[in-house]
């Protein structure tokens, strides 16, 4: 989706020459890739902990960076809608004078491919062309067929900026993006707000987080590599913890300022303990004083000058630059000659690809089949089945969860929505490693739900399953099966509940209430009426999204998002194939 053309590779590599960037050319070559614009090639062998790219963080683009950084952190704006707002100020208002627009301007917005037109994400695409995923799993668990509010917010947020800025320091308006004369004018405001959209799309395909100052940024050269799903070949390492206010690695003056409050907390509270301890008529503690406090302070503005000093020293010696202020992309794996060197943008399924880079790939391990709309519909069909999904998610789930945890713990398996410690990245408030975000796949999910979701309502009870989003709920969102096929402990649970007899639900549920019950029973495959039920719903989904994958597209996408929307629709097939064919043997 987001491909950069050839003609604009000099002016990048400029960029990050005059910015004192290091891109091996000897080792890399950015040319023409078979998977859509272009990649980077190994031009010799590269062997594993190679650093290809090394980039001092001043020369990423990110809010605080831009030349409206100031504004934006007067305003409070941070985040992807900061950066968006920043790319377009660099793009349309400063252009050649800034300093950002050799590499920006590569990143496009439009399709050249297709007459210019806006490459959108499908929230934003024509009727049509969405029925191309409808009940796919973009569709029903993550909803990303319906555009959110957020975005129309952030839109608002930015033409309100424009014009504020305008009024008191005369900051020009960009032009067909934020300037809107006439309010009445629906067309004009349409085309800005999709511009708009389109940016954040074009930013979401490349960004990067690097760590607490910067946010997310855009990194030159960083974002020319593709993504491997199972076996990248760099990693992007960012110091993650790092000053948020000015972006230092080490000991600045917000730091100190820090400590010397802490230091002034404790003083205090020691204070406040030496009264009551007074009043107790004990023994009196020792406390920080003034002058401990003046000498903590005069101690650390030395460490920060000798921190300067050293830096400097090594600056005029024209030492390598610091590692903890620049980012790296190294080599994970030795790289044969002539091969494309990946990066990974993260465990992602092909539903993630697609919702915020705009591609998809073959065979791609992390795709799933939910059935949370699928037991909706049925509960919304059918008066008993509606009873035990409200009794499920009312007390039924979370006792069957506790239940799971305390048979599987070491298997650590991922039933549930729930955080748990195997979910942080290890290196956690330390280092990014990876492109575009974490590189956890639960995270990610996650992360992509705050951006197309509204907020969740945990309060919401099962009264009426109808109204239930199937997102909102953890027995709703983990049911799935994966890749291989198989069911996962949500699903065969919901299946073997659904398919009990009354009066075995009776019992059953009795049984949960008092105590865990048979749980076993809700993991077991080979019971023929659970077997029926799952193959029933099975097929229904097959049917579904068979009549989704047979309708026909408008023009109002290109040729590469049909394909992806196909892609899509039939790697949830395949998965269903091969989910049915151990149930009908
Ligand atoms: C960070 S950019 C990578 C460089 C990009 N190919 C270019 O020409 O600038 C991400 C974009 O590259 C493309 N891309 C990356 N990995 C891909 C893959 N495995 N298959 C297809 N397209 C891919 C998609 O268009 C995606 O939006």
């Amino acid at each position: 989706m987001s491909s950069t053309a050839n003609s604009d590779l000099q002016a990048i590599f400029q960029f990050v020459k005059d910015a004192e960037g290091k891109f091996d050319h000897d080792l890399c070559d950015v040319k023409e890739s078979s998977l859509g614009g272009v990649g980077v090639f190994a031009k010799r062998d590269i062997p594993a902990g190679t650093t290809l790219l090394q980039l001092h963080k001043n020369s990423i683009f990110s809010a605080s960076n831009s030349s409206i950084a100031n504004l934006l952190n007067d305003e409070q704006i941070d985040g992807i809608l900061a950066l968006n707002i920043a790319f377009i100020y660099e793009t349309t208002v400063f252009k050649e004078k800034s300093h950002w627009y050799p590499y920006l301007k590569s990143i496009r917005i439009e399709d050249p491919q297709d007459n210019g037109k806006l490459k959108l994400p499908p929230a934003y695409w024509n009727e049509t062309d969405k029925g191309l995923l409808h009940g796919t799993t973009l569709d029903t668990l993550f909803d990303a067929l319906t555009p959110q509010e957020e975005v129309e917010r952030g839109f608002e947020i930015a033409i309100d900026l424009a014009e504020k800025w305008n009024e008191e320091f005369g900051l020009e308006i960009p032009k067909g993006y934020l300037d809107i004369t006439d309010i009445e004018d629906s067309e004009a405001i349409e085309s800005r707000f999709h511009k708009f959209i389109a940016v954040a799309y074009a930013i979401s395909a490349r960004v990067f987080e690097i760590d607490a100052f910067h946010e997310s940024a855009l990194v030159p050269v960083a974002d020319l590599f593709n993504h491997h799903v199972v076996q990248p070949d760099l990693k992007f390492i960012s110091l993650f913890d790092v000053c948020d206010l000015c972006g230092e690695p080490g000991m600045c003056k917000h730091m100190l300022a820090e400590e010397i409050e802490e230091a002034k907390e404790v003083e205090r509270k020691e204070n406040a303990n030496k009264i009551s301890k007074k009043k107790e008529d004990r023994p009196v503690v020792q406390t920080l004083d003034k002058a401990v406090l003046e000498k903590l302070e005069a101690d650390l503005q030395k460490e920060i000058q000798e921190q300067i000093n050293e830096k400097e020293k090594e600056l005029s010696k024209g030492k390598e630059l610091d590692p903890d202020e620049c980012i790296d992309m190294t080599t994970i794996n030795d790289v044969k000659a002539g091969n494309e060197i990946f990066n990974s943008y993260g465990e992602l399924s092909n539903v993630f690809l697609l919702t915020r880079y705009g591609f998809t790939i073959p065979r791609n391990p992390y795709d799933v089949v939910h059935f949370g709309s699928k037991l909706l519909e049925l509960a919304r069909n059918n008066e008993d089945i509606k009873n035990r999904a409200v009794w499920w998610s009312e007390t039924g789930y979370d006792k069957y969860i506790n239940w799971f945890k305390e048979q599987f713990a070491e298997e650590h398996e991922h039933v549930h929505g729930d955080s748990c410690d195997h979910d942080q990245d290890e290196e956690d408030g330390h280092e990014y490693e990876n492109n575009n975000n974490d590189n956890d796949k639960d995270n990610d999910e996650e992360d992509m739900d705050e951006q197309y979701e509204e907020g969740e309502d945990d309060d919401e009870d099962m009264e009426e399953p109808e109204e239930e989003k199937e997102e909102d709920k953890p027995w709703l969102s983990e049911l799935e099966i994966d890749y291989e096929g198989e069911p996962n402990a949500s699903l065969l649970a919901a299946c073997n509940l659904f398919s009990m007899e009354p009066e075995e639900f009776t019992n059953f549920s009795k049984e949960v209430e008092n105590d865990h019950g048979n749980m076993e029973r809700l993991l077991a495959l080979d019971n023929g009426t659970t077997n029926s039920f799952l193959e029933k719903i099975i097929i229904e989904s097959q049917n579904r999204l068979q009549n989704t994958l047979n309708s026909n597209a408008s023009d109002g996408i290109n040729d590469e998002q049909k394909a992806c929307t196909k892609d899509l629709v039939n790697a949830e097939l395949e998965i269903l194939r091969k989910a049915l064919l151990p149930l009908q043997k």
